[in-house]
């Protein structure tokens, strides 16, 4: 009998894509043609047929990127009955959380994300967690500390009855929590856990609401006189796992990195260079998973399949840097009126990435090998780098090696003083080691270089999905949201870390290359998409036209891609189970979110590129439950609006089409001649109608009141754009 083979712990498996990708070559082919047919008859038109020519080249541009990112879609099937059955000693994982802000960040979600990683099904003396706060509060500490005891009751609970869900505030709100037919033990102690978690949340919510039960004093004291861009390092052992033991609960962290205002914090690239080495010279594991404060464990099983990612490698090939699983998101409104749920996005773009070289590394819900993350190439076997780096991190990778356990508490100096802001000076940190710095989508940029070294990633979504955290609701926080991922993105793009580089030098794939231009272009895309979006308005005031006429064979041509181009995408959100109206609310939503956030984005890139003003990174706020009280509300998923400047370009497209559809209706030319033949077609009213229909919720924001109406400044300064745009477009048509 043969000695059997270790079995396999993973399966690469690729997706029968043949349709689509024969659909999506017509929309290409399509598209080409009509740019072939325009720019042949170019001489025979004014400005505006030009104008859709550069567009349209545009648009076919960035569908040969998707199309090419979306050519080999993949996914990978793990087997973690065969991970326990080969491995019998698992490798440990640090585990990361960042948290920036106790307002916008409430601690009752950082604690319950604390919570389901504490108690995750992994050996428990394996595990660290480390929590990072950048806001230096002494609420979130104190939240932490809290936590702790409780987990000492909700670790074993969960562990003992199999719960699946481990974030105690998702798991208590769930109807199916406790079905009749259990035993009374587990009844009894169900029962108990409730109310020790509803005392948790009631002490945070007390000590949020300024009834602090403690003073800055004790354990207190590092926060008494905090100001949070000004203070020394606090780290603080909450919970150590002396003993050792595989089923107790995990040690917990502390950190609040120093600030000083003279130093550049660099937002969480920063923090997670500082969790990298704190936890370095603590736990040193050779794994590291970091989630953002809202993203709890929803899967209790995810470190064993991605384990098997992350060990299963069988040549160098198949070595995998990180394995990335994808954002999902708890309580989604119903159909995803804010287009920010990203289901369609990770399925076809997402899976086809993970076919070329892995996926992007997406900031949170990432495994990440701690060698790769200081800098190591797939070859290499031991750091290169310069000297001051090899003083400085050689020391903590050497110590990977002696993995003899001590005690936390006698590494707290050396911890405090690789968390201090000055350590990073003159080293390789933030530029060739750990997350890299310069762009607010330091994640991308992260992922990037690494992929730029030869790496290769891997994806991993198991059913249940591994992580869940909380989208932005609402308008202003969606359009922050996307104002600093493509701000991030042009930024990386125009720097010397740019995908072209990379390719150039040899070791990012090019159609890996591709994908990520595909992303990073979403910046420059607001600069067509608007111009698009004013055509046939600017057409139907200056009775001009920029389609083809109908009777042109060249009409059947643009009528094709915008049938074809409907159709398919919405066969996409079907594919994906999704509905008819989830597929509009995204339709409309990318098209706002381009030629709004997206705007703007680029128009702050090129504003740091002059020098007059530097990026940030603006925190999402974050709910415990959007559904609530939303529910019920008619005016759940309504776009809503502050005085943001924002709102301005999304209102004025709205305005000038508004104008335009009423001079067609009433017949007004402003004075101008019908042209006859040269005049507006169907094609241009369609096309203006459509782009109102998209503005719909800003439409409606025109009549809404308080945060659901658009302020009246934004609507004074678009209602002047508006005027001045018709206004020019009069007196460019009468030279
Ligand atoms: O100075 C800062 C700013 C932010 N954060 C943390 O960064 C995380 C992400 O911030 P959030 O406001 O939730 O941003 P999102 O847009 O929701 O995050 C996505 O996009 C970011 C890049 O723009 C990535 O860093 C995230 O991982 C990814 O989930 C949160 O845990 C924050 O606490 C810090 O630790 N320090
Ligand atoms: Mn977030």
């Amino acid at each position: 009998m043969a000695i059997s083979a270790p079995l396999a712990l993973y399966e690469r498996v690729t997706r029968k894509n043949t349709i689509p990708r024969a659909v999506e070559l017509t929309i290409l082919f399509l598209l080409l043609s009509l740019v072939a047919y325009r720019l042949i008859s170019l001489q025979d038109h004014g400005f505006t047929w030009f104008l859709a020519f550069v567009c349209e080249s545009w648009f076919a541009f960035t569908w040969v990127l998707s199309v090419s990112t979306k050519w080999t879609q993949a996914d990978y099937k793990t087997y973690p009955e065969h991970l326990l059955q080969g491995k019998p000693e698992l490798p440990a994982v640090d585990m990361f959380v960042t948290t920036a802000d106790p307002v916008l960040e409430p601690p009752i979600l950082t604690v319950n994300t604390v919570l389901s990683l504490l108690a995750v099904d992994y050996p428990a003396n394996k595990l660290a967690c480390y929590v990072s706060d950048d806001g230096g509060s002494p609420l979130t500490f104190y939240s932490l500390m809290e936590a702790s005891k409780f987990a000492k009751l909700w670790v074993p609970f969960c562990k003992k009855y199999c719960i699946e869900v481990r974030a105690p505030f998702r798991y208590f709100s769930g109807e199916s929590s406790l079905s009749r037919d259990v035993s009374l033990e587990f009844q009894q102690e169900w029962k108990k856990m409730k109310d020790e978690y509803e005392e948790l949340s009631r002490k945070i919510e007390d000590a949020t609401n300024g009834l602090m039960p403690f003073e800055l004093t004790g354990e207190f004291a590092d926060f008494s006189s905090i100001q949070r861009t000004n203070h020394a390092t606090i780290i603080k052992v909450i919970w150590e796992n002396k003993e050792g033991v595989a089923n107790e609960v995990p040690h917990l962290i502390y950190i609040s990195r120093e600030k000083r205002p003279k130093y550049p914090h660099h937002f969480k690239a920063g923090a997670m260079n500082v969790l990298t080495r704190v936890s370095g010279v603590m736990s040193n594991a050779p794994f590291m998973l970091n989630v953002d404060c809202d993203m709890y464990i929803n899967n209790p099983k995810i470190f064993l399949h991605a384990m098997c990612l992350l060990l299963g490698a069988k040549n160098k090939d198949t070595d995998f840097a990180y394995v990335q699983s994808p954002q999902c998101f708890y309580d989604g409104l119903k159909d995803d009126p804010f287009g920010n749920q990203l289901v369609v996005l990770f399925e076809y773009l997402g899976r086809g990435i993970v076919g070329i070289q892995g996926p992007f590394y997406a900031g949170t819900g990432c495994f990440h090998k701690r060698k790769v993350i200081y800098g190591l190439s797939p070859n290499d076997e031991e750091i290169k780098g310069s000297m001051e780096f090899t003083k400085s991190a050689g020391q903590i990778l050497s110590s990977m090696k002696t993995s003899s356990p001590h005690e936390l508490s006698s590494s707290l100096e050396a911890a405090k003083q690789v968390a201090g802001c000055s350590y990073e000076y003159g080293t390789l940190w933030g530029r060739e080691v750990g997350w890299i710095y310069g762009s607010t989508t330091e994640d991308v940029l992260t992922g990037l270089t690494i992929h730029g070294r030869g790496w290769k990633s891997a994806y991993c979504s198991p059913n249940p999905p591994a992580f869940l955290g909380c989208a932005p609701s609402g308008g202003p926080a969606i359009m922050t949201q996307q104002k600093r991922w493509t701000t991030g993105l042009l930024e990386i793009l125009f720097s010397r870390r740019s995908p072209f580089f990379l390719a150039l030098q040899g070791k990012l794939q090019f159609r890996q290359c591709l994908a990520y231009l595909w992303l990073m272009l979403w910046g420059l895309r607001s600069i067509p998409e608007l111009c698009y979006a004013i055509l046939p308005a600017y057409c139907i005031v200056t009775s001009s036209h920029f389609l083809p006429k109908v009777g042109e064979a060249a009409f059947f041509i643009a009528a094709a891609i915008f049938i074809t181009y409907n159709l398919y995408t919405l066969s996409e959100y079907l594919r994906a189970g999704l509905s008819v109206r989830a597929w509009w609310n995204n339709q409309r939503m990318w098209r706002i979110n381009a030629t709004t956030a997206w705007l703007i984005g680029t128009f702050s890139v090129v504003l740091k590129m002059l020098g007059i003003s530097d990026t940030v990174f603006e925190v999402t706020p974050k709910e415990q439950s959007t559904n609530e009280d939303d529910d019920h509300n008619a005016n759940a998923g309504r776009l809503t609006f502050d005085r943001s400047p924002i709102f301005i370009s999304g209102t004025t497209i709205l305005l000038v089409n508004l104008t335009a559809l009423a001079v067609r209706l009433l017949g007004v030319g402003f004075g101008l001649v019908a042209r006859g033949e040269d005049g507006p077609g169907i094609g241009e009213v369609i096309c203006s109608v459509w782009v109102v229909l998209l503005y719909w919720a800003f439409f409606r924001g025109l009549f809404g009141k308080g945060k659901y109406g658009i302020p009246s400044s934004t609507l004074y300064k678009a209602g002047a754009l508006a005027a001045l745009f018709v206004h020019f477009s009069r007196w460019t048509s009468m030279i």
